[in-house]
């Protein structure tokens, strides 16, 4: 056992370090299923379409929520980076965060059942994954060697047994699976039932189709490179947030250094959007991202690259230059990825040494109808 025993972890781990993302624009009422995993933690809830609709927040939920005024009035003329009626708008949560672990949850997830019966805590098993590291230089055949009752296999060299900090922890889904509209149509019943008991590595330099629906990431590794791009209303495609992200953050993470897992946790999706909605939504999409892909895999970031956010500057001047080809749309995104991370260093100013004078004040979060957000309970 490679000595990290997280087994006995307690049923809200590290709450002060964890906020819980979510991006809603039908109701929270999932959150009461959520109560024994989630209840400890504090929500960003970022409210997607008309602000003037009030959201009800479950009671006994400490939470701060986002519409579209607050992002106008908190990043003004850089509030046009994030999307408008795409699940996109999350990425706003997790740059008004000062916590270290980001968790983002889609409001029609739940809690799912492992094959004994037992409720899985997702956080539990994210922050066991973000705690413990990720072997991206040499793959594990018996998967994460740093699980109890698991360890490196013959044949993995000890000097690569120490492993990476782990940046991303990327969990799946039960019944309904994170398929495009095409299988979507021709598969409209499928159903994921097979839980596999497994978490591992992605290697370096492969990248991988990362889903929002049940994500936890180290904000303070790889933060400015989780924007989950420019979609929805306005632009020409929708429903590849995620993706976009995912890509971009794994080859900062391949440059930096750091790991990426997937696997366990799993939750139970069990809302399937309508696939001739998300074809017309996500139809560019299914053509780009074969130039996309080749486009991630192919580009190799400078050393001089060294933070996510300096690596992502250097993603959006790629960006233009090799993606405009495909489209003009790649050039606005490229600019808006720009916008992104001086949003991102506007919020989250570098933190001073002791010895100079206070630290930035946090940015002031109040609601658009002007009274304070507090901490709710
Ligand atoms: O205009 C919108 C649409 C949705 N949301 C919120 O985003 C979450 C995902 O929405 P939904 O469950 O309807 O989409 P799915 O097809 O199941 O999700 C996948 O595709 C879209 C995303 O990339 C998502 O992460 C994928 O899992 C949900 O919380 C909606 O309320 C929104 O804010 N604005
Ligand atoms: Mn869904």
């Amino acid at each position: 056992m490679a000595g990290y025993n997280l087994e006995g972890i307690e049923a809200a781990p590290l709450k002060d370090d964890v906020d819980i993302v979510i991006p809603t624009i039908r109701s929270l009422d999932f959150l009461e299923q959520w109560r024994p995993f989630l209840q400890h933690y504090h929500l960003i809830i970022v409210q997607d379409g008309d602000p003037s609709i009030k959201i009800k927040v479950p009671e006994g939920y400490d939470y701060e929520l986002y519409n579209r005024n607050d992002i106008n009035r908190i990043l003004g003329p850089r509030a046009n980076c994030i999307s408008y009626k795409d699940g996109g708008c999350r990425c706003f949560g997790f740059m008004v965060s000062k916590k270290k672990y980001i968790y983002t949850i889609d409001d029609d997830c739940f809690v799912a059942k492992d094959p004994s019966g037992k409720e899985i805590n997702v956080i539990a098993q994210h922050i066991k994954n973000l705690e413990t590291p990720s072997t991206p230089h040499y793959f594990n055949t018996l998967y994460d060697p740093f699980r109890e009752g698991t360890d490196f296999v013959r044949g993995y060299p000890f000097s690569l047994r120490e492993g990476v900090q782990t940046a991303i922890s990327h969990g799946l889904w039960l019944n309904i699976p994170d398929y495009d509209a095409p299988t979507q149509l021709v598969k409209p019943r499928e159903r994921n039932t097979r839980y596999v008991d497994a978490v591992m590595t992605i290697p370096k330099g492969v990248l991988y189709p990362m889903c929002g629906m049940n994500l936890a990431f180290n904000r303070e590794l790889v933060g400015p490179a989780m924007y989950f791009g420019l979609m929805g209303e306005g632009q020409p495609i929708s429903r590849y947030d995620d993706m976009w992200a995912g890509w971009a953050a794994k080859v900062v993470c391949d440059h930096l250094g750091f790991g990426v897992k997937t696997g366990l946790p799993y939750l139970w999706h069990s809302k399937a959007s309508n696939p001739f909605v998300n074809l017309k939504k996500e139809h560019k999409g299914l053509h780009w991202q074969e130039d996309m892909v080749p486009f991630f895999q192919n580009l190799r970031l400078s050393k001089e690259s060294d933070t996510a956010a300096k690596c992502y500057m250097e993603l959006s001047k790629m960006t233009k230059e090799k993606l405009t080809k495909v489209d003009p749309y790649f050039e606005k995104l490229a600019d808006a990825m720009v916008t992104w991370i001086e949003a991102w260093e506007e919020l989250n100013p570098p933190v001073k040494n002791e010895a100079s004078e206070e630290l930035n004040p946090p940015v002031k979060k109040t609601q658009s109808d002007g009274e304070d957000v507090k901490a709710k309970g």
